[in-house]
């Protein structure tokens, strides 16, 4: 069996620029060797708290412990570690081999160092006649893929990338994806990645966070509504679940139908018997998959899917007492649609 250890916790923290909070998390673990997807709207705070877990920046305040090491005492060996392609990445006005070599030679690692910029490559798809050619010389999904492998020579013990897949097309986020999980794969890399492309994002990642305006959605059990949408008959947006059931989403006729919905587990109302007095016209019927603790408080995890899409719900132990819930049971669901946030 797999044993699951935490890398990062991050309590109370807080990153102000001029004056103004941009986050604000109270409490957050993320687990080693995942590959952990943070989704929000722009300007929610992904790519601060990107800067604060590679160290790039420190936390205005709180705690942030890495390997159980308060942040206040990391040392350099340590950051190295951590590495991080930005939105945008910079490559060198030289070669790719220069591009790909350059942190090797910065550490003085000199060993088999042509093997290993050619091995780069080739986790991101790109061939030996690469080697040569200048960074002027490539596509967008090329330069992008060139920066990955720049960090994963590295071998990074942690990767960061904020939005990877951004202005590159089809292919290469195809080959970026297969990189990322060959690099969590054969060096145990921890990876957290942001994407706009949700369903991209969704289908690599073995869990998720979720900020909105700088706060944490919910992590882990985050429930996300991807595409596709239909449009109701007032142009509002409607998810069609594959056995048929349908969830409209009212004053959503702005929004466009490539758009993701989050809802807050609190934000599920569960019921198995006797629910007439829960059900609504958009009530949906699903069945339990996997009831467990919640770690921090008493209350308890009710894991469901509806037509094949996984939901939590959270429940207290007398709730679960009086409904006798158990795996595999059909249940009542009302989703509060007025609370959801979109992305
Ligand atoms: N260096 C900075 N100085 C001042 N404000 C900043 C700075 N960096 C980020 N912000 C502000 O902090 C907020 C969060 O920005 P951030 O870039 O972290 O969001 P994001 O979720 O990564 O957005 P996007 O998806 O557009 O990249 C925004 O309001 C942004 O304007």
């Amino acid at each position: 069996m797999d044993t699951v250890s935490t890398l990062y916790e991050l309590e109370n923290i807080e990153q102000h620029y001029d004056g103004k909070k941009v986050l604000s998390i109270d409490s957050l673990c993320l687990e080693e060797n995942k590959i952990i997807g943070f989704f929000g709207p722009n300007g929610s705070g992904k790519s601060t708290l990107f800067s604060l877990l590679s160290f790039i920046d420190k936390p205005t305040s709180g705690t942030l412990h890495f390997n159980g090491i308060d942040n206040k005492h990391i040392n350099q060996e340590t950051k190295q570690n951590i590495v991080m392609v930005p939105q945008n990445p910079y490559l060198l006005k030289r070669t790719v081999y220069e591009n790909v070599a350059f942190g090797l030679k910065l550490r003085k690692d000199f060993k088999d160092i042509e093997q290993r910029v050619e091995e780069a490559l080739s986790l991101v798809g790109l061939d030996s006649s690469f080697i040569n050619r200048k960074w002027s010389q490539l596509s967008g999904g090329e330069a992008q893929r060139v920066a990955l492998a720049a960090r994963l020579i590295l071998k990074p013990k942690v990767l960061i990338l904020d939005e990877p897949t951004s202005g590159v097309d089809t292919n290469s986020a195809q080959l970026i994806k297969e990189a990322i999980l060959s690099a969590k794969q054969k060096y145990n890399t921890t990876i957290f990645i942001s994407s706009h492309d949700h369903n991209w994002l969704n289908h690599i990642c073995d869990s998720r966070v979720a900020l909105f305006q700088g706060n944490l959605v919910e992590s882990g059990s985050v429930n996300l509504l991807f595409a596709p949408w239909e449009k109701s008959p007032e142009g509002n947006l409607v998810k069609v679940f594959i056995d048929g059931q349908r969830l409209l989403i009212p004053n959503s006729y702005s929004k466009k139908r490539d758009s993701v919905v989050m809802i807050n587990s609190d934000d599920i109302e569960i019921c198995r018997e006797n629910c007439d007095d829960m059900k609504n016209s958009n009530t949906l019927i699903g069945e339990i998959q996997s009831i467990r603790q919640e770690s921090s408080t008493q209350n308890l995890l009710i894991e469901f899917s509806i037509g094949g899409i996984s939901f939590n719900s959270k429940i207290t132990r007398e709730e679960m007492q009086s409904q006798t819930l158990l795996p595999g049971d059909k249940i009542h669901v009302n989703i509060n649609v007025d609370e959801v946030c979109w992305i």
